[in-house]
């Protein structure tokens, strides 16, 4: 279960990226190390502007964001992140597509080179764990999408953040993939317990995954409902197909459907 202090605190924050007004507004909510949170809304509401306020990729034009107790000034080092589309590197191997965090980031930039085989081993064991092993030398074009978005949480995971930023990352998958992947992805969580923002179009799998499922209006977006998901872990998939489940994912789409429609 997540720690009870809160480890991202936003206090009334507000988001205005030009003049034509709020993307964001008012959003005060705390978030407990090691949670598991979920974004939902109807598009546009700004649940990646969540993220980026959240990541310090942008200030807030109003209110305060803070992380582990600290004021958000900058882009935030204890983060790792994965997106919709894998982003890796072409000209480079699974391996090093893995390893490319520890090249970029502090304290591990300056010690790539003298630490490279512990690191190659840390790349190894996470590749191992999302089911890669044997592929760490093929290139990012020799995998199939499922494979590449493993990859890339094994890349967002790699400098051993403490708060992981998913927006959407499982969206261009299959269903089957994506179901495969929510398993990864919760065993992952399940070991080492790193703080997770999940910014979903998929009530389901919002639903299977977070402890905690934010539901956002329309622009300018605020929080309109806060659910708590209170089914057992560790969860199975098994659980997606049993009434409690069904009768909160439906609470949820008929949220947003309301929404959508007013
Ligand atoms: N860099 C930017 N400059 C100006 N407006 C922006 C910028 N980024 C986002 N917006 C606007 O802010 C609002 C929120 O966008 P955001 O991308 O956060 O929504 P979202 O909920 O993630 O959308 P989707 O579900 O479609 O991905 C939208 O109206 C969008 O047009």
């Amino acid at each position: 279960m997540a720690d009870s202090t809160s480890f991202v605190d936003f206090q009334q924050v507000s988001l205005a990226y030009d003049d034509s007004g709020n993307a964001i507004e008012d959003i005060s909510l705390s978030i407990g190390e090691g949670e598991f949170v979920a974004f939902v809304g109807p598009s546009g509401c700004g649940k990646s502007t969540f993220m980026k306020l959240c990541t310090g990729l942008h200030a807030p034009t109003g209110g305060s964001v803070k992380v582990d107790g600290v004021e958000v000034g900058g882009p935030l080092k204890i983060c790792g992140m994965a997106f919709q589309s894998a982003n890796l590197l072409p000209w480079r191997t699974t391996l090093d597509n893995v390893l490319l965090p520890l090249e970029i980031v502090k304290p591990y930039r300056s010690q790539f080179r003298q630490r490279r085989a512990e690191f190659v081993g840390w790349a190894r064991d996470l590749l191992r764990t999302v089911g890669l092993e044997g592929y760490e030398d093929q290139y990012p074009w020799q995998l199939s999408g499922g494979m590449q978005q493993r990859a890339s949480i094994c890349r967002a995971l790699i400098h051993r953040p403490r708060l992981l930023m998913l927006d959407e990352p499982f969206g261009a998958l299959d269903a089957f993939t994506r179901e495969e992947l929510w398993c990864v992805l919760r065993d992952l969580w399940e070991a080492q317990r790193f703080t997770v923002v999940l910014v979903t179009h998929d009530l389901r799998e919002a639903a299977f995954l977070a402890d905690t499922v934010y539901v956002m209006s329309r622009r300018p977006g605020r929080i309109i409902e806060r659910r708590e998901i209170d089914l057992p872990r560790p969860r199975d998939l098994a659980v997606t197909y049993e009434k409690p489940f069904i009768d909160m994912v439906q609470e949820l789409r008929n949220l947003i459907g309301d929404i959508r429609s007013a």
